[in-house]
């Protein structure tokens, strides 16, 4: 697996003219892009440092940002680029710990890890909000109220594990819930807000709750799911809960113009909310949960939920990851996990498993196992074996939309979704929704020329409050009996019937990226593998990947590339993990 870049001649804009030392190396070696180098330079004059190794050391720490990590580990970067001439690590370690550059606050160093000063600063917050938090009187708990409220909320549908995390969110002003899939993590939270709720109503005080997500699309469903549970809860217990507000982090924290960073909420503004339940939080970068915690009031609940084998965030930091592992064993942990799935069939349960602790040849195994569940196409050549699938499921899209049927168009669409992990190359999704539109055109004799025709599936790219719709939404183009078009999106309150020209971010969706498909499952679920060399093969985009399927499951792609995708766990280096586990000592 290699993240580097082939500079592509002398004029790629990635190399630095009159780059030299070991930062010109590290450029040309295609390690350091541009902007490292002019960082790294730039910190370098600012604060009286020249010497190339500092410097290197400062444009990798620039690099990780980019590449999703908090800090660089100066004793493992070599790995990247072994055969390049890199310092001898003792005397670059001392160069870096005695530079300039440290005592002027712009980097830090900190068990072997460098950092630009934000980036600790933003770890270092984290942690101690955390700890205050913890270190506060633990909430006032009416324990015969909570007994009796715990029965009434059971409704005979509550596991044990289920009912000790609600119970859980009760007793600590910190929570965070994992568990993949299916695991009942939106039938707990429901409970969780009831009996929150009712202590609360016991208090005579009104809960206000605020459900959260870091997307749209994820917030919607949050608050859909959510109210879907409480239907079927006592009528006492859901009018204690009362009205629920779902938004994305970024309008929980209140947006400031002009500034990516801060938010209105923040230490000097907090939040009015007594209970606020984050979603898919294992998408939650760094910065957010920075931001997150220090406008959530001390005293008021916070549940972070997730599965934290999911794929990381796009920016910087895997915290909720790093919460579970640092936390793993210590007393006072707020983490609690769901464990069994209710949803998936136990052949897809038995891969996921296999996946998660890393086993290749349970995986394989799991795969090749004889099962009308999952199913393993061992080829490289995956559009002859695809063709025939992938034609009837769009060929059935396209004749409900043809008929003017949204909803059932949208319900095919629903029933497969195939499955990338690149936008582009042979294996990417540009890739195949070109394919399907070509054997669509060969099967029907009708060519598809324009961007727009009956049974395009949709996918929403980009939040669009002035038509709600929200990233990641799915849909379907349907014909109207006037012969007009329209995009239908399967939005939160139900089917949003478009003109197509209101849709400026939208992709189209015979294909979609394993990326864009976290949070989401369709009953059968195509996985197409990369190969085994690609950088994004990892175990984190497989196991994504895999457990989207409800009922069926099928892997294309070679036995070399399932190994690499084992072996390759996404690494990301963060000093938040062992920052949490140092409280032990
Ligand atoms: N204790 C239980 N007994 C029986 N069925 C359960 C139990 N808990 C949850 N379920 C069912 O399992 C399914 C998944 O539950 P739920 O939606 O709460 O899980 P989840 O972890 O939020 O899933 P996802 O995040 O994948 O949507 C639902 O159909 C739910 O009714």
């Amino acid at each position: 697996m290699t993240e580097l870049f082939e500079p592509a001649g002398e004029h790629d804009a990635r190399l630095v003219l009159g780059a030299d030392g070991l930062l010109g190396d590290l450029n040309r070696g295609g390690v350091l892009e541009a902007p490292d180098v002019h960082v790294a330079r730039r910190l370098g004059e600012l604060g009286g440092e020249s010497d190339e190794r500092v410097l290197a050391a400062v444009g990798l720490a620039v690099r990780a940002v980019r590449h999703g990590s908090v800090c660089v580990d100066l004793a493992t970067v070599p790995q990247v680029a072994p055969a390049l001439g890199w310092p001898e690590p003792a005397a670059w370690q001392a160069a870096v710990a005695g530079s300039p550059l440290l005592e002027a606050g712009a980097v830090r160093l900190e068990h072997g890890l460098l950092y630009l000063d934000r980036y600790h600063r933003l770890e270092e917050q984290v942690v101690a909000d955390l700890r205050e938090r913890a270190a506060q009187p633990p909430p006032v708990v009416d324990e015969p109220a909570l007994a009796a409220a715990v029965a009434r909320v059971r409704g005979g549908h509550l596991s044990s594990e289920q009912e000790e995390a609600a119970v859980r969110a009760v007793r600590r002003w910190t929570t965070v819930l994992t568990g993949g899939p299916g695991t009942g993590k939106t039938t707990t939270v429901a409970r969780m807000l009831a009996l929150v709720a009712d202590q609360a109503a016991g208090a005579g005080r009104p809960l206000s709750i605020a459900l959260s997500a870091p997307t749209g699309k994820a917030a919607a469903r949050l608050q859909e799911a959510v109210l879907g549970e409480l239907a079927g809860l006592p009528d006492r217990d859901r009018d204690q809960v009362g009205r629920v507000e779902a938004m994305t982090l970024h309008r929980l924290l209140g947006w400031l113009p002009d500034n990516t960073t801060r938010f209105r909420h923040d230490r000097g503004n907090r939040l009015k909310y007594d209970l606020v339940v984050v979603d898919e939080s294992s998408m939650v970068e760094l910065t957010m949960m920075a931001r997150l915690l220090e406008a959530v009031r001390p005293q008021a609940r916070l549940v972070l939920v997730g599965d934290p084998r999911q794929l990381t965030s796009v920016g910087a930091g895997a915290v909720l990851s790093d919460l579970v592992a640092g936390y793993d064993g210590q007393p006072d942990s707020p983490v609690v996990s769901l464990t069994h799935n209710y949803r998936s069939t136990e052949d897809i349960k038995a891969l996921a498993e296999a996946l998660r602790v890393g086993d290749a040849d349970g995986v394989l195994a799991a795969l090749r196992t004889d099962s009308p569940e999952v199913e393993f196409v061992e080829t490289e050549d995956a559009a002859p074996v695809l063709r025939e699938g992938l034609v009837h499921h769009a060929l059935r899209v396209r004749q409900a939309a043809e008929s003017g049927d949204a909803r059932a168009a949208t319900e095919v669409l629903d029933e497969h979704r195939l499955l990338c992990a690149h936008r582009e190359g042979p294996h990417g999704v540009r890739h195949w929704n070109r394919l399907v539109e070509q054997w669509l055109g060969e099967e029907t004799g009708v060519e598809i020329h324009s961007e727009w025709y009956a049974g395009r599936p949709l996918l929403v790219t980009a939040n669009d409050y002035a038509v709600n719709v929200y990233n990641g939404e799915t849909g379907v183009t349907v014909r109207r009996p006037d012969g007009r078009l329209r995009a239908v999106i399967a939005g939160s309150g139900g089917l949003l019937d478009l003109a197509p020209g209101r849709l400026d971010a939208i992709d189209t969706m015979h294909a979609m990226t394993i990326h864009k498909s976290q949070g989401s499952q369709a009953e059968e679920v195509t996985v197409l593998l990369p190969a085994a060399d690609s950088r994004l093969l990892t175990r984190e985009l497989f196991y994504t990947a895999v457990t989207r399927a409800r009922s069926r499951l099928r892997v294309v792609g070679t036995e070399e590339a399932v190994r690499a995708a084992v072996a390759a766990q996404a690494q990301r280096a963060t000093g938040l993990r062992q920052r949490l586990t140092d409280r032990r000592a």
